[in-house]
């Protein structure tokens, strides 16, 4: 294995931090760290860059616990929400730097790879330009080929997008991983928002209050999520209950029909554009379908409809949950 997180763990007091945290990452894989806010995520990541000293665990990288190194000695790269440019140097300046630093290279040569990664990013002609001048998302791909140029085995991204608006924010999304797939860079990527974390990893850890809840494929933890805590939080659930066993079934794998004689109503209607939500009740309990397409925005509220499940898969449900029980 590539990178080993073994029974990390770091306590700021009794409840707050990370506890027996274990994580494998395989060499060139793309691994994201979901969770809410506080759940533990960046003091994981911290750990791994060297700026948190761990109460005990290990982290392998290639086999060696590098737990006991300082930040500047570990393989690794962190590129933060702030992105923490130098704002007095221009964009060159700023990449060029961490090659001197970490790579040990001359001016001339870390000029030449400097170069070479702003190439890389799309800021070629932006050389000279200061920091202060340049966009969000120029900033965010200065911060991108600053931390690649020093050549970590791993670069760490802790919420890299979340100070960009949100058009720039998915096409950030889009070239983020077409770097990683390009130059087979791993990376461990912070994120509060599902859709980044579907979107963008092989790989997704789920972290709730320090600990990890489930570790899978997008699609692993979309539509086999291990307990209600991830179903509730990736994605939109219905809590269903056939013949006394509870299931999960997302909105959108639904079917609806239109049945004078059919069991449900149509008791709300939504239309979100890419889909259109409706509520669909029987008797007080309710299920929320999802159906995209021009064509689906025909159901009327107080029409009778007969559903089919399409996919669905056991669960318990959350305590907190009214199971909708259909
Ligand atoms: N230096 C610290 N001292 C005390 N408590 C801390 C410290 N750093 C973090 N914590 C607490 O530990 C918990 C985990 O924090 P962490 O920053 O890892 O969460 P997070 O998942 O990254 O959240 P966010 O998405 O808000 O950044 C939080 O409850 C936080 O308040």
């Amino acid at each position: 294995m590539f990178l080993k997180l073994i029974n990390l763990t770091k306590l700021f007091d009794e409840e707050n931090g990370i506890k027996n945290v274990n994580i494998d990452v395989n060499e060139g894989e793309f691994v994201t760290i979901l969770g809410p806010s506080g759940c533990g995520k960046t003091t994981t990541l911290n750990l791994i860059g060297g700026f948190l000293k761990a109460d005990s665990g290990k982290i392998l990288l290639e086999g060696i616990n590098i737990l006991e190194l300082p930040p500047e000695k570990r393989p690794v790269s962190t590129v933060f929400q702030s992105y923490a440019l130098f704002p007095h140097m221009n964009v060159i300046e700023n990449v060029s730097y961490g090659i001197r630093f970490y790579r040990k290279e001359n001016k001339k040569k870390a000029l030449e790879i400097a170069q070479e990664y702003i190439d890389i990013v799309g800021l070629t002609g932006y050389e000279q330009y200061k920091i202060g001048h340049l966009s969000g998302g120029q900033q965010q791909r200065v911060a991108l080929a600053r931390s690649m140029a020093t050549n970590p085995k791993i670069l760490l991204l802790d919420e890299p997008l979340s100070n960009l608006d949100a058009s720039l924010r998915i096409k950030m999304r889009k070239e983020l991983k077409e770097l990683q797939k390009k130059l087979n860079i791993t990376m461990i990527f912070v994120t509060h928002d599902q859709s980044e974390a579907l979107s963008l990893s092989d790989k997704i850890v789920v972290m709730d209050k320090g600990k990890v809840v489930q570790i899978g494929s997008p699609m692993e933890v979309y539509f086999s999520p291990s307990n209600n805590y991830v179903a509730s939080f990736i994605g939109k659930s219905n809590i269903v209950n056939i013949n006394g066993e509870n299931f999960l079934v997302r909105p959108e794998d639904i079917r609806m029909n239109i049945n004078p004689q059919g069991k449900y109503t149509i008791t709300d209607k939504i239309f979100m554009g890419q889909f259109t939500e409706y509520i669909v009740s029987k008797k007080d309990k309710y299920i929320e379908v999802n159906l995209s397409g021009k064509e689906n925005t025909k159901f009327q509220i107080g029409d009778k409809v007969d559903l089919e499940m399409l996919y669905k898969t056991k669960i318990e449900p959350p305590k907190e949950y009214s199971i909708k029980n259909l």
